[in-house]
This record gives C-alpha cells, structure tokens and sequence, in this order.
C-alpha cells in the first residue's frame, strides 16, 4: 500500500522520532512511505541511511502535495491541510484516514482505541476518520517493535559496542545513559553515582548541558571527564539504531518523552522516564498509570522504591530515595518486557487495522 504520513515537529525529537520508526518500519516490511514533515532537519542524524521504502518530503505551506495515496496517518493531531482532505474525500476508494495519538497507560486509551470519528461537514465530509492509540494492553494499538529487534538485542555484545564508540568499560564499572529534560534532581543523582565506579553516558543537548553546568565541564563529544568515581563520556548524537544500541548496553537507562521511552522498556535494563512534563500536571497521572501497570511486575518493596525513585526524578518527591536493587529491578523490567512481546505490535496492529476498515 502507499502512506501518506503527516508530522509536525512541536518541539524535541518526539513527534519524528516516532514517525520515522513507524515509516522505516512499514518501509522494512514492503509498504511504500512518504514522510511529510515539516522540519526533517533531525534526520540527518537521527536516520543518516534512510531506509527501504521511504521517502522523507519537506511538509511546508505552499508544498504541491501528489493524490492521497491508500493511507493516510495523522499523526498527534497535525492537521491536514484542507486542500488534500478535500482529495481524500474524492478518491474512490477513500483512504483509511488514521489520526495516530500519542502513547499513554491511563484506561482512556482502551476505550478510545479504534474509535471513528465520521466527518460530517467541511473538506473532508463522508470520510471516516478513526482513532488509533498505542499503548501496553491488548486493547490497544500496541507499541512500535519492528520484526527482528528482540533477536538483535539478544545477540548484542555490549563491550564491543562500548568499546567501538571509544568507551571501553572498564572493570566494576556499571554503565549509565542519561537522556532527560531540565531536571532538578540531576545533582541527588551525580551524587548518587560518584559513590560507585560508573560510567556515565550523557546524550547531547539538555543532559550534556545541566551534567557541564553542574560539574563546572565543557562537553565534547567522543572526549569524557572523571568526577570521583563518576566517568563521564559526551555523547554525539546518534542514529536511532545506535541510540537503541546505547540503551543495550547500559545498565540503567535515563529516558524520556515517548520514544526511548519504549526503546529503554524493549532494552530490558532498569530505566527510569523523565516524562514530558505538562502545565496542568496532567502528566503526573500519566506517570502514575504506566507505574500501576509496570509494577505488577516487581516484588512490593522493591515497586515502592522504584516509584519513590521515578517520582523524585520528575520532581514529584524529594530527594532520590533510596535506591532500588538492581538485579530485582531488572527481573521485573524483564517480565514486564516479556508481558509486552507477547501483544501483537504497532506495525503490525496497524496494518490489520487498515485492511479491516479500508
Ligand atoms: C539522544 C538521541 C535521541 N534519539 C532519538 C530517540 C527518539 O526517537 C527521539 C527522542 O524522542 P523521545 O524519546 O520521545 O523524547 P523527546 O523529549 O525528544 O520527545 C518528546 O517530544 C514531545 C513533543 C512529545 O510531546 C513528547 O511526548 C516526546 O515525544 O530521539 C536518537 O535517535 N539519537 C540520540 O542520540
């Protein structure tokens, strides 16, 4: 089939992230992509090689956009522009017209998911819009795992990986990424870490920035730094295969926003998530729904010192708490992750979807 899908780069890496994940998934699997977005410029890292199948387009106002092809996705609520909605209309027969929301763990998205939404006035009248929610139960769309990602990630050999980006870990040493936003309780954390021989890998931008800040360092990619027995190494950015592979590798994993958020639950390593933080606090609630679902997963005491931990990481408490153990932390990351792989994927969902409703 040949998709159409739209994206609007808000602010951050999110919104292309997970767009070019889906596309370059449905381009491996033989659809035919095109990518409309309206600043492509964070895939020239992001997504160096491209991949089969899709073309990335320029999404800009004055943009002649082809006929809509038999899919259309919208994703996070973008907005078509009315002029090709009005050629989605014509088409015989119509696109499947999917608005692809962003993820969450609250009950709503067992209701919402799959839901039409029939246009009945305006560009697109006639159409049937539907409403496609990823998410972590079986009622949902489910999340972005593309065929072949957990065999990789279980042949990965994380020292030679560590060892080509020209950080060798060295021995006792326990490996850290750190990919967050503003974080106030980055010092508890530097604090926390300077007591154990850690290498930390801190990504470019906001993490590098606040690490530089606070332990009077000017970051460089591919150079490090040592604070106590805190190594750190300054990372470039990275492809997104490589950003997975970072995830591998690490023993814990700091990340945030949607994306690697997935990405650090598919690595099977302890992680904690940094979640985009909203005015109304509304992502306060999101955060406690992911927790209520993962933590069916950990043994009582260790779940509450995970909660503490991830709470005072957004802000939400004081102070870090004390620290979960990690092996116990890491049995329940992984019978979550396998809780998960047993539900059919995104990639997947989606295309039976678009079969039935199309
Ligand atoms: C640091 C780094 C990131 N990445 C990728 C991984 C992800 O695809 C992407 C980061 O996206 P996220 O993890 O989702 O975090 P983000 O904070 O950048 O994106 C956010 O954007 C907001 C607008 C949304 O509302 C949020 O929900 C969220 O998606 O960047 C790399 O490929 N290489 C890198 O080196």
């Amino acid at each position: 089939m040949q998709w159409d899908i739209f994206c609007r780069v808000i602010d951050n890496f999110g919104d292309i992230g997970v767009c070019w994940r889906l596309g370059a998934d449905l381009g491996r699997r033989g659809e035919q992509v095109r990518l409309w977005v309206d600043d492509p410029s964070a895939l020239a890292w992001m997504a160096p090689d491209g991949a089969p199948g899709v073309d990335v387009c320029v999404w800009a106002q004055a943009t002649p956009l082809p006929d809509p092809g038999d899919v259309v996705v919208e994703a996070f609520g973008c907005e078509l522009p009315p002029a090709f909605v009005e050629r989605m209309a014509r088409r015989q027969p119509p696109p499947a017209w999917i608005n692809l929301e962003y993820l969450s763990a609250e009950d709503y998205v067992e209701r919402s998911h799959g839901l039409p939404s029939p246009q009945f006035s305006g560009p697109g009248a006639g159409l049937r819009k539907h409403f496609f929610y990823p998410g972590f139960s079986e009622r949902t769309g489910g999340l972005i795992r593309e065929p072949g990602l957990i065999e990789a990630r279980l042949a990965f050999d994380r020292d030679a990986w560590l060892a080509q980006q020209g950080y060798a870990r060295r021995t006792d040493e326990q490996v850290v990424s750190l990919f967050c936003y503003d974080n106030a309780a980055l010092p508890a954390l530097l604090a926390h870490l300077t007591e154990t021989p850690t290498l930390m890998l801190v990504t470019p931008g906001l993490a590098a920035a606040q690490v530089a800040r606070l332990l009077g360092l000017t970051p460089q990619p591919g150079g490090g730094a040592d604070s106590g027995l805190l190594r750190l190494g300054w990372l470039p950015p990275l492809p997104q295969a490589q950003f997975d592979r970072l995830l591998w590798a690490c023993d814990f994993n700091f990340v945030r926003g949607e994306d690697s958020f997935v990405r650090a639950q598919w690595a099977g390593q302890p992680f904690v998530w940094q979640i985009y933080p909203q005015g109304d606090g509304a992502h306060e609630i999101k955060l406690e729904a992911f927790l209520d679902r993962f933590l069916r997963h950990a043994e009582p005491g260790v779940g509450e010192r995970i909660r503490g931990l991830w709470r005072a990481w957004n802000g939400m408490a004081p102070g870090l708490g004390p620290w979960p153990p990690a092996d116990a932390w890491r049995s329940a990351v992984k019978s979550w992750r396998d809780a998960l792989l047993a539900q059919p994927d995104l990639g997947s969902q989606l295309l039976g979807f678009v079969r039935q409703t199309g």
